[in-house]
């Protein structure tokens, strides 16, 4: 479980308010989505989760533990999969996954056995004993996942993940976050895509302008905003359609 409680970064000397006073939960079982359009402070909250970014003001906890009193153990319990896919373009995709097994300190038969099975539910046979170097979008997304969920863990946070993806990698993306779900895991995901939402997300935290408009399921933020539906509710509900239709 995630609890964030009223976070808040700046930037440029306080200049820019890239997240502010910014507090949800995120449920184990379930998939939270963090909606808002490009620039509204998705990526820094999740990049503070993840202990890249400390905040300036605001806590958080995941499963308990604060990430700025005990990093590590954090580091531990997060699976993590940024922005950036950032493979090493020199090394295969067993390769780059076996290297995370390795940082997660786990042992080699370990790390084999999540290889094979992460290449089987995420349909990598085909390239992962290919370089990196010219992987396509949805083949990098792919290796970023197994990267990131090697040492197993129960929190597994996803910036943005189906940027670039075509309509069957997303869909087999989908099924796989929803495996997630059932297996109990807390699942947080950031988006600008409101179809991406509407199709996954238990809970949705809709970010603008780095403030939480509103937040909840999706049935409760339509009579929230009085509209007769999710996109109409969106609209409303930040005060602006730019940006957020995909
Ligand atoms: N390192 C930084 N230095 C200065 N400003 C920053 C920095 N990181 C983020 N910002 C600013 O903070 C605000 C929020 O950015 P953020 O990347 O969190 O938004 P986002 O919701 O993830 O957007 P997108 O959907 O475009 O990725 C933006 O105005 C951005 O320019």
């Amino acid at each position: 479980m995630i609890e964030a409680k009223q976070l808040r970064k700046t930037f440029n000397k306080g200049k820019v308010v890239a997240v502010d006073e910014v507090s949800f939960l995120a449920m184990d079982g379930q998939i939270t989505g963090l909606l808002g359009p490009n620039g509204a402070g998705k990526t820094t909250t999740m990049r503070m989760l993840y202990t890249l970014l400390s905040p300036d003001s605001g806590s958080m906890r995941i499963d308990g533990i604060d990430p700025a009193a005990e990093p590590l153990k954090v580091k531990r319990a997060l699976g993590v999969v940024p922005d950036s896919r950032g493979l090493y373009d020199r090394l295969t995709a067993r390769e780059n996954i076996r290297y995370y097994g390795k940082l997660q300190g786990l042992d080699e038969a370990r790390i084999e056995e999540r290889i094979e099975y992460f290449a089987r539910v995420l349909d990598m046979g085909g390239f992962i004993d290919r370089k990196t170097d010219g992987f396509s979008q949805g083949q990098r997304v792919k290796v970023a996942i197994a990267r990131a969920l090697i040492h197993d863990p129960r929190t597994v946070l996803l910036d943005e993940p189906s940027n670039g993806l075509d309509v069957m990698t997303t869909r087999a993306l989908r099924g796989f976050l929803n495996e997630l779900k059932r297996e109990g895991r807390c699942v947080v995901l950031s988006t600008h895509i409101m179809q991406e939402v509407a199709a996954l997300c238990d809970r949705i935290v809709i970010i603008a302008k780095g403030r939480v408009a509103a937040q909840g399921t999706a049935q409760e933020l339509i009579e929230q905003s009085g509209q007769a539906n999710l996109e109409d509710a969106f609209v409303k509900l930040i005060g602006s359609d730019e940006g957020l239709l995909a």
